[in-house]
């Protein structure tokens, strides 16, 4: 049996007004996994995490965190989690090292401050004030507090936002590390690369409800992938074998430039070259690639806003909303 350390079913979040952020979601996660939870802004990924966490009850629905509800049982959850607020809100008079010293006076048994520090990279700044931080400092700082506890479940919000191209790297590597020696992370990022490099599984969010579920590498897999290339002077699409019969399912073209989509990525490719070898044609420029999980994603958030727009048999009625 795998040990599922996330456990979420129907779970349902209503605001005061009745305004209902969470419409009945399910996912679990194992122990050692990276999952990340994705969506549009508003999709409901704040009002899901705040509930995993355990600072609000749900409406509806079942939340179990290391086997606890995280609301009723938080003694028994807090200590065991990490949480890496999108703004960590830290006095600004204070050091790097006051601030790391008070808060590891507020968690059980907390690593040495100079340790959690030094995992982030930040050690060095430890006499300067929070204040004089960059935003890529104070991002480290949030998830050196986020690591004090030496936590099992890590909740990283938004990690990476405000840093470089290089800090956004080096803090994936932690990521990376830490998920490797045994600590299981829920991850929301608009970043889908990032998403993409960390994430075994993912949840594609859309008001409130999951529009998609699965192993990162399956949820890419089935979006169309792309052949790409140009034709030399003289050619047109035309002259291309029927598109359908290369599984070709759909096709653009811009100026000489072509491109395809398609399913069957290998027989559509192979089609293609047998024809430009036999017909002695050069494609420029050629590109064959799957697609990207932002690909996914946009698609995957437009189908499900066109199926949201559709209106009542899409879109949840007021009465259903009073959950
Ligand atoms: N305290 C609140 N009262 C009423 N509505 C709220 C409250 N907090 C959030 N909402 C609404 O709930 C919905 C989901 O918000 P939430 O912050 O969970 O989304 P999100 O996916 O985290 O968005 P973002 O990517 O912008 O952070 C939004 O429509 C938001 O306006």
């Amino acid at each position: 049996m795998t040990d599922q350390v996330i456990d979420v079913t129907d779970l349902r979040r209503v605001y005061g007004g009745g305004f209902e952020a969470v419409r009945g979601i399910s996912f679990s996660v194992g122990r050692g996994e990276l999952f990340a939870l994705l969506g549009t802004n508003g999709a409901g990924k704040t009002s899901t995490v705040e509930l995993l966490e355990g600072l609000a009850a749900p409406a509806a629905g079942r939340v179990r965190v290391l086997g606890h509800d995280p609301y009723t049982e938080r003694a028994a959850v807090r200590p065991r989690i990490g949480v890496m607020l999108q703004e960590g809100g830290f006095p600004a008079e204070l050091t790097v090292a006051e601030t790391a010293r008070m808060w590891a006076g507020c968690t059980s048994g907390a690593r040495p401050v100079a340790e959690a520090l030094e995992i982030v990279g930040i050690a060095k700044r430890s006499g300067v004030r929070v204040k004089q931080l960059s935003g890529g400092e104070k991002r480290r700082l949030d998830l050196a507090m986020a690591l004090l506890g030496r936590p099992e479940v890590l909740f990283l919000d938004e990690p990476t936002t405000g840093l470089d191209a290089e800090g956004r790297r080096e803090t994936w590597e932690l990521v990376r590390q830490l998920r490797d020696n045994g600590t299981t992370v829920l991850l929301t990022t608009h970043y889908l690369e990032e998403a993409e490099e960390l994430a075994e599984r993912l949840a594609i969010l859309h008001e409130g409800r999951i529009a998609a579920e699965g192993r990162v590498a399956d949820v890419v897999a089935a979006q169309p992938s792309h052949i790409s290339f140009e034709l030399p002077d003289g050619y047109f699409v035309g002259d291309l074998p029927p598109l359908a019969e290369l599984g070709v399912s759909g096709h653009e073209t811009v100026g000489r430039r072509v491109q395809l989509r398609t399913d069957e990525l290998q027989r559509a490719a192979t089609g293609l070259l047998l024809w430009a070898r036999d017909a002695r044609v050069e494609l420029g420029s050629l590109d064959v690639r799957t697609a990207t999980l932002e690909e996914a994603f946009l698609r995957i958030a437009k189908e499900a806003q066109d199926g949201t727009d559709e209106g009542p048999a899409g879109r949840r009625t007021e009465k259903e909303m009073a959950v």
